[in-house]
């Protein structure tokens, strides 16, 4: 299944640099090996904000919970999901 997931990201101001730093290296390699998996679909980044606009595909709404509440940014994060179906007018037969 496809889901489309917004990730806010508000760290706390008066977080130690050095522990912000080392959050956001695990995140970068658990978000890599994601995508390496093609669990992670697609990851962009909003224009001018910590807050990133994603396709993953996931087994189901289990699978997804897991992957997100395992991010290393996950207690610093708001999280919208939007689950997709293929749209009839699609000509892009093999994407799902
Ligand atoms: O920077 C972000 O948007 C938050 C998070 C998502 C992937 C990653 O490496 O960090």
């Amino acid at each position: 299944m496809l889901y489309h997931v917004t990730m806010t990201v508000t760290l706390p101001p008066d977080m130690d640099p050095a522990e912000a730093e080392d959050i956001k290296a695990r995140e970068k390699t658990y978000a890599q090996d994601l995508q390496a998996q093609g669990i992670w679909r697609h990851l962009w980044r909003v224009v001018g904000e910590y807050r990133n606009v994603s396709i993953l595909d996931c087994r189901d709404n289990a699978h997804l919970h897991e992957v997100l509440s395992s991010l290393p940014l996950f207690p610093w994060m708001q999280i919208e999901v939007t689950p997709l179906c293929r749209h009839p007018s699609s000509i892009r037969e093999g994407d799902l």
